[in-house]
Parts: structure tokens; C-alpha cells; sequence
């Protein structure tokens, strides 16, 4: 398993957001974590990032035990994030907010042309500042950002939250592109169709809980465990 989330309770404050949430994710595997607004889907890359550490459980990466590692040292493990908001630099360019995000990990290490190159676009908007481009495309800087961050596992906050269909194909095939290159994905959507378009293994989360989990496949393929899952068609 690249990730393992063991039975982790994540607070903010004294509000509890999980509870006792577990999944595992295989190397070069894409997951599917899938539910409603509010079900804990954030809060989970957050306690997997150490961005708000759960007060028990285990995040264990590549082996090692990371739950108590500060942020910057899971992101170095190899743990990359495309967060739904983006978070570039506005006011510098995309080479300059790729190059900043540059790292070497015991993964496969992406040069900045290389993670450019995964969306032909990119290439052209190189010296472009990040605030001058359209969503879709601070999308695609957000994911080579990710890329050249060299990861073994990317996690990706809602990639489909406000991009056009075309783009969400881009998108789409992009984390099969990355798995072929074995690097893992962790998918937060509430999108189910367009998240289990793409994934091996999927897990539903809902008011904290982790209430399914299984072959992305079983729930693409049975409508009624769908509409009881997550009330959709
Ligand atoms: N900073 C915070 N302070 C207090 N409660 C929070 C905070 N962030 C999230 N929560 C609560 O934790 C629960 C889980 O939120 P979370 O953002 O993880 O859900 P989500 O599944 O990602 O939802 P969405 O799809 O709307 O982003 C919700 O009840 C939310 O109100």
C-alpha cells in the first residue's frame, strides 16, 4: 500500500469531522473518496497532509508511520495535493510557480518541461502570470505543480469543481497518464460519475464515516447501490 488511514478521529475544535476513518490505497492505484457536502471528504486530505492532525489513528506513506511528521515533510515524502481553490502564486509566473515546487523524492523525478509538457498548453504559458489565467488552466499549472513535486501519491480536492466538460476530460485522462507513470491518486469528488470514470477502488464517506468501500467498478455498475450510497442516479 502506498497510503494506509487507520481509524483516524480528526477535530476541529471540539467538533469531531472523522471518525474512525480508515482506507488504503494501492501503488499506482486511483481512489475514489466519494459523498455529500459537509461528509468529512476535505477533512480527510487535511489529516492526511497534517494540515489538521487527527487526535488518533495513524496516516502511514510508503511504509512509514507520518502522522505526527509536519506538513512539509510529508509533501517531501512524496505526497502531492491540487487543492479545489489552486493555491499558485498570482503575481508570479507559471515556470516561477513550478520551479519553487521543484523536489526530489525516492519517486520518479519530474523536471519542470516535463510536467509542462502533460498539457500541451502549459508550454505556451510559461512566462504568463498565474493571475492571468483562465481557471481551467490554473488547473492544469495546479497539477504540474503537483507533478514536479514528484510524488508517489497525488491527492486531488474536487478537480472537476467549476471546469468545463473538455477540461475535466484533460483532467481525467491526466491521472490515468500518472498512474501509467505510477504515481497514485486520491480523488475527493462529489461527482461520483466523473471520479469513478477513472478510479480502481473507491470508498463513500458520509457525516464523518467511511460507509462503503470497495472495486470502483461494483459502484459503477450497480445504479442501486449508487441512489442508496450517495442518492444519485
Ligand atoms: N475549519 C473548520 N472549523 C469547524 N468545522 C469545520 C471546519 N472545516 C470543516 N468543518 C466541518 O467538518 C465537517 C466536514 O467538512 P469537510 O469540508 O471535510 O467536508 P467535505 O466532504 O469536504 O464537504 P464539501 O464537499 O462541502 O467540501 C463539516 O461538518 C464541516 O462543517
Amino acid at each position: 500500500m502506498i497510503l494506509e488511514v487507520d481509524g483516524v478521529d480528526t477535530f476541529y475544535g471540539e467538533t469531531q469531522a472523522l471518525f474512525g476513518a480508515s482506507l488504503a490505497i494501492e501503488h499506482a492505484k486511483v481512489f475514489a473518496l466519494l459523498g455529500p457536502n459537509g461528509a468529512g471528504k476535505t477533512t480527510m486530505l487535511r489529516s492526511i497532509l497534517g494540515l489538521t492532525r487527527p487526535r488518533r489513528g495513524a496516516v502511514r506513506f510508503d511504509g512509514h508511520d507520518v502522522t505526527r511528521n509536519p506538513t512539509h515533510e510529508i509533501a517531501r515524502a512524496g505526497i502531492g495535493w491540487v487543492p479545489d481553490d489552486r493555491r499558485l502564486c498570482p503575481t508570479l509566473s507559471v515556470a516561477r510557480n513550478l520551479s519553487i515546487a521543484q523536489k526530489r523524492t525516492r519517486f520518479r523525478n519530474w523536471s519542470v518541461k516535463e510536467a509542462a509538457a502533460i498539457f500541451s498548453p502549459l508550454e505556451y504559458l510559461m512566462e504568463r502570470d498565474c493571475e492571468n489565467l483562465s481557471g481551467g488552466e490554473m488547473q492544469m499549472v495546479a497539477i504540474a505543480r503537483a507533478l514536479v513535486g514528484s510524488p508517489g501519491l497525488v491527492l486531488f480536492d474536487e478537480p472537476s469543481q467549476g471546469l468545463a466538460p473538455k477540461i475535466v476530460g484533460d483532467v481525467l485522462a491526466t491521472i490515468l497518464r500518472m498512474k501509467d507513470e505510477g504515481i497514485a491518486s486520491l480523488v475527493v469528488e462529489q461527482n461520483a460519475e466523473i471520479a469513478l470514470s477513472v478510479a480502481d477502488h473507491a470508498a463513500v464517506i458520509d457525516r464523518g464515516r467511511i460507509v462503503w468501500t470497495g472495486e470502483a467498478a461494483t459502484l459503477r455498475d450497480d445504479r442501486g447501490l449508487r441512489q442508496r450510497l450517495l442518492g444519485v442516479q
